[in-house]
């Protein structure tokens, strides 16, 4: 690298996603153009369908892009890779496991029994599970799921974690709960985080950035650079100022995908 060159940590260039069945194509979004630099927080909001989800899908690897390129600290993102820890709105457990052992599964061959346990030992006591090690998955409730899933992407070490509405399925007391600890976790850990989330609210209480995307076709309307101090309530005027913008913006895309529905 050159003096004084940036090396650009998450870039998406000219990103495009068509789907193809045997009856049509269908362009969800194109043109998406993203730099996104290291320890970042970055939500992606947006109307349901505007293709967050497959976003998100294509920088974890298990989607392709159909135009322009995604790149990881300058290597072109193909497949999916440790350098890429996703977490879903369903925490995907394997319930035949205990706690420990579903963060241990992943780092089999990667390091000793003893080595995984404590590693997973340390990840969940950052996402305050130690004493749930032993348990099972159907015996934990739906944020303590969700909070294994963290930690099981977080031990894994990742230089991004990949979050598709991971709070979505849960009552709105724990997600407020979930936000508080995954902010403590984020400036622990010093992740690059990207978000994707449909809630203004949850975007604003927890991002450096938020970019807005609108739908039919998708694209981004908008990129908002947070600088409200943390933590961030819901009753301060900057909030509820930012949260008004955000609305305005995203009106007229929920209208337009109403109004498709309606007609179909
Ligand atoms: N495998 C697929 N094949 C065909 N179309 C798909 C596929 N996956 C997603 N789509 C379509 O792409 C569009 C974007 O979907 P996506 O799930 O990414 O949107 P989203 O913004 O995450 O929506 P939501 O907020 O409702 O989760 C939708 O119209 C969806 O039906």
């Amino acid at each position: 690298m050159n003096e004084g060159e940036v090396l650009l940590f998450l870039q998406l260039k000219q990103v495009g996603k068509t789907f193809t069945t045997e009856e049509k194509q269908f362009q969800v979004f194109s043109n998406i153009d993203l730099d996104i630099t290291e320890n970042q927080f970055v939500s992606i909001l947006g109307p349901s369908g505007c293709g967050k989800s497959t976003l998100l899908s294509m920088v974890a690897g298990l989607e392709e892009a159909s135009e322009g390129t995604i790149s990881l600290e300058g290597s072109l993102i193909k497949t999916p890779g440790p350098d890429r820890g996703m977490v879903f709105q369903q925490p995907s457990l394997f319930p035949w496991l205990n706690v420990r052992d579903n963060i241990t599964f992943p780092l089999k061959g990667k390091m000793t029994k003893q080595e995984a346990n404590d590693h997973a030992d340390h990840f969940l006591k950052m996402v305050q599970l130690s004493r749930f090690k032993e348990n099972y998955i159907f015996e934990l409730s739906g944020g303590m799921q969700q909070r294994v899933a963290i930690a099981r992407a977080l031990a894994m070490d990742p230089k991004v974690l990949l979050m598709d509405e991971p709070f979505g399925a849960l009552d709105e007391q724990t997600r407020h709960i979930m936000h508080d600890e995954l902010m403590k976790i984020w400036q622990e850990t010093q992740k690059t985080i990207l978000f994707v989330t449909h809630s203004i609210n949850e975007a604003i209480k927890l991002s450096d950035r938020i970019v807005v995307m609108g739908t039919r076709p998708g694209r981004i309307i908008a990129d908002i650079n947070v600088d409200i101090p943390r933590p961030r309530e819901r009753s301060n005027l900057e909030v509820i100022e930012l949260e008004k913008e955000i609305m305005s913006l995203l009106e007229g895309e929920i209208n337009k995908v109403l109004k498709e529905e309606l007609n179909q």
